[in-house]
């Protein structure tokens, strides 16, 4: 609560001790969405992967634009399905139809930029 408190205070003028924090804070959850999330994993070891077969198979400018945009939206969207559901927990901890509900729609945004991720693969690596 302290610590709260005094980025709050901090917060109220710039301060660049205080943007450097809030990247600080950014990649903190980045970092425990890698570590806690399987599904974070999996979209690292997939980004990876894709680099490396863009690298080896030489995509062009259009290509590398649409691949980068297709992982950062897949990441964006684990993001915010992530902080919805440590929300969720936080605020209602019990089963709740609401809770599942709010859930499910976070992670259709995932479904929707892993299906525009799928279609972008398909156009850039095919054929090889
Ligand atoms: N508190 C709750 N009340 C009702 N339904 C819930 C609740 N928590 C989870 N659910 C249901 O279970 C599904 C999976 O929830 P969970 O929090 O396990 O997300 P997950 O993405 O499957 O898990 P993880 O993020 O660990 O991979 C939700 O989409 C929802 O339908």
């Amino acid at each position: 609560m302290k610590h709260k408190t005094e980025r709050r205070r901090r917060n109220q003028r710039f301060s660049l001790r205080a943007r450097l924090d809030s990247f600080r804070y950014a990649f903190d959850g980045l970092i425990t969405m890698i570590f806690e999330q399987h599904n974070a994993r999996i979209h690292l070891v997939v980004t990876l992967a894709v680099l490396a077969l863009g690298l080896l198979t030489g995509l062009e400018s259009i290509e590398w634009m649409m691949v980068i945009l297709a992982i950062c939206l897949v990441w964006m969207a684990e993001a915010v399905n992530t902080a919805l559901e440590s929300l969720a927990d936080a605020a209602v901890p019990e089963t709740h139809e609401l809770v599942a509900k709010a859930k499910d729609v976070a992670a259709a945004a995932v479904l929707i930029a892993a299906a525009f991720s799928v279609i972008v693969a398909l156009w850039a690596f095919w054929p090889f």
